[in-house]
């Protein structure tokens, strides 16, 4: 399958889960992340908030805040669509929605992290393989940030989501980064 259908395809699962089934996904994706030795050794940890069916880092999120580790969200540029940063996420940073009706904190130039000094970032992805393979939305947008990889260490790109989100092989593309990982609400594929 050809990676817009694939992508079709995997989105329609993911969206396909009950409020129970995201719920229940939810809580166990984050025992799977927060006990791993990644996230122990990590200071400052990107995640996302979910949207279109995605395994929801909710709790991760709180175990961050509460365990005084610093928290990150993607921010998009609205001048030059290709970009996307990040900035600082609390529990009472003002959200207001990107242009594809995803909350994210406001732009404020200023306050941009560059991505080299985030220790781990949770990506959002549509589907994976075990090999660490990532089909995404399809706006190249992890692609692009992190393709400085190729000749650094750091950060750790993990993937999460949902189980039925796993396929056998997912066909590269020569601009993709793969994930050291990807965590589900089961299991850890490393
Ligand atoms: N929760 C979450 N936040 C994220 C991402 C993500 O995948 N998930 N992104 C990861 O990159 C970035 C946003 N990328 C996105 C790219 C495309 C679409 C999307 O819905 N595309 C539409 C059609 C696009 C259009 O309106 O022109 C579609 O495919 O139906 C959404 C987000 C940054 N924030
Ligand atoms: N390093 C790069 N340099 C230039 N263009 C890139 C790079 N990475 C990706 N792109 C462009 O981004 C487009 C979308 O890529 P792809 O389908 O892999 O996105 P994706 O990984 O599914 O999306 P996302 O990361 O936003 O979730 C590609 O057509 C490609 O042209």
């Amino acid at each position: 399958m050809d990676r817009a259908s694939l992508r079709k395809q995997l989105r329609s699962n993911r969206q396909s889960l009950s409020a129970e089934q995201q719920l229940d996904a939810a809580k166990n994706v984050s025992v799977v992340v927060c006990g791993g030795e990644a996230f122990r050794q990590s200071q400052h940890i990107a995640l996302y908030l979910a949207s279109d069916g995605e395994i929801d880092p909710r709790y991760i999120a709180e175990a961050i805040w509460e365990q005084d580790k610093f928290c990150y969200l993607p921010v998009l540029d609205q001048e030059d669509h290709n970009k996307m940063y990040f900035q600082l996420y609390r529990p009472n940073t003002r959200l207001v929605n990107n242009r594809y009706g995803i909350a994210e904190p406001e732009l404020d130039r200023e306050k941009i992290v560059k991505a080299e000094a985030l220790d781990l970032v949770l990506m959002p992805l549509t589907g994976f393989d075990e090999k660490g393979h990532r089909l995404g939305m399809g706006g190249g947008y992890y692609d692009r940030t992190f393709a400085f990889l190729k000749q650094a260490t750091k950060p750790m790109l993990i993937g999460l989501a949902h189980e039925c989100q796993r396929v056998e092989e997912i066909p590269v593309a020569d601009w993709d980064v793969p994930m050291k990982g990807v965590a589900t609400e089961k299991t850890f594929y490393g």
